[in-house]
């Protein structure tokens, strides 16, 4: 499997990907619903369901994951579909969505890093990073469709994709919050931010932690439109459109030409930024925060 940042990341998962989707559908096709005729094979995983149209070269990609938490299992098929739609010269875009009613993508699965031993934290960061810079330098143009709730991993999701459209649903916040649950963002998550919405506005936001409700997070420039929810798939196929009037080539140049310095820092450091995480997050009062922060999470579903 060719990995984005060449040959020094091989986590075990990555490795071994079919290992993890054993009885599941992932390389099966079946007829989308509704569809039959030609490109209305949809295939997909466990955790992933992708509905390609060949006709527009446009695939939509569900997450459908409890919370869409990025578990390792999910990072890993999500690198699988899009490697899979990043080879078959048939498609030119991507519209990622949730299949969870009400989540977009909880972000990090904090059970991986919770109680677990530093070889498989290492392991869990490597796939985010993997999963980040895929997304990041894809050359198919990615259009978030933004259904749910948006913290943190799920923020740096769709900031990963080209253009964002979020559902006009004041629970529906998106951003960086890592620091109210007493986390720092690495500087790749940051870097990400910035290019988005720039410096002075990163800079605040990341301090305080700050999920944005959708009015805010479209003057702040961190979504591209809010409409209402039963308008978000229309207008994500919109923008797609829009994104897809442009020639590839110059479009996928123009992307690189924007996006590759901050991938490189990351694949300069990759080694590094996973001691980093590792150390970090198995320090025992990380582990107790973590630990309390989950319990938590699952009290108030009670
Ligand atoms: C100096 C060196 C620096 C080193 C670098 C350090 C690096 C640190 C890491 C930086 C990166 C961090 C990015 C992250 O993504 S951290 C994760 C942040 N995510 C959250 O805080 C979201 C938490 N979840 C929620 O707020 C809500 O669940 C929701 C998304 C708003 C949805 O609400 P809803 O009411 O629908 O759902 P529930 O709350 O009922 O949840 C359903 C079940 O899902 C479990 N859950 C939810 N989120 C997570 C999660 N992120 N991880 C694991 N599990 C999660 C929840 O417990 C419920 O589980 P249950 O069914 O078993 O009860």
């Amino acid at each position: 499997m060719a990995l984005a940042s060449g040959v020094r990341f091989a986590p075990r998962a990555l490795l071994r990907p079919w290992a993890l989707l054993r009885g599941t559908t992932l390389g099966r096709t079946e007829p989308a619903a509704g569809g039959g005729g030609d490109g209305a094979r949809r295939f997909g995983s466990q955790r992933v369901l992708v509905e390609p149209d060949a006709a527009s070269g446009v695939a939509v990609m569900k997450l459908r994951n409890p919370s869409n938490a990025l578990s390792l299992e999910l990072l890993t098929e999500l690198v699988i579909s899009l490697e899979k739609l990043e080879n078959d010269k048939t498609f030119r875009g991507i519209i990622l969505t949730s299949d969870c009613p009400r989540v977009f993508c909880a972000g990090l699965d904090l059970t991986e890093i919770c109680g677990r031993n530093p070889a498989h934290c290492a392991e869990y960061w490597k796939a985010m990073q993997e999963l980040w810079l895929r997304m990041y330098l894809s050359s198919l143009v990615l259009v978030a469709a933004i259904n749910g709730a948006c913290p943190a991993g799920g923020c740096i999701i769709a900031l990963s994709c080209d253009c964002r459209v979020l559902a006009d649903n004041p629970k529906y916040r998106i951003g960086l919050n890592e620091t109210l649950l007493g986390i720092i963002a690495p500087f790749w998550l940051k870097d990400t931010y910035v290019n988005t919405i720039g410096h002075r506005a990163s800079e605040q936001a990341l301090q305080l932690g700050s999920l944005f409700p959708p009015a805010e997070a479209l003057q702040v420039g961190l979504v591209d439109q809010v409409v209402p929810e039963d308008q978000v798939q229309s207008t994500a196929l919109s923008e797609m459109a829009r994104w897809l009037a442009v020639p590839d080539h110059a479009r996928q140049l123009t992307k690189n030409m924007m996006r590759k310095a901050t991938a490189d820092r990351l694949l300069r450091q990759r080694d590094a930024d996973t001691q980093n995480f590792v150390s970090f997050v198995c320090r025992d009062s990380i582990q107790k925060s973590l630990q309390a922060y989950l319990e938590k999470l699952r009290q108030r579903k009670g």
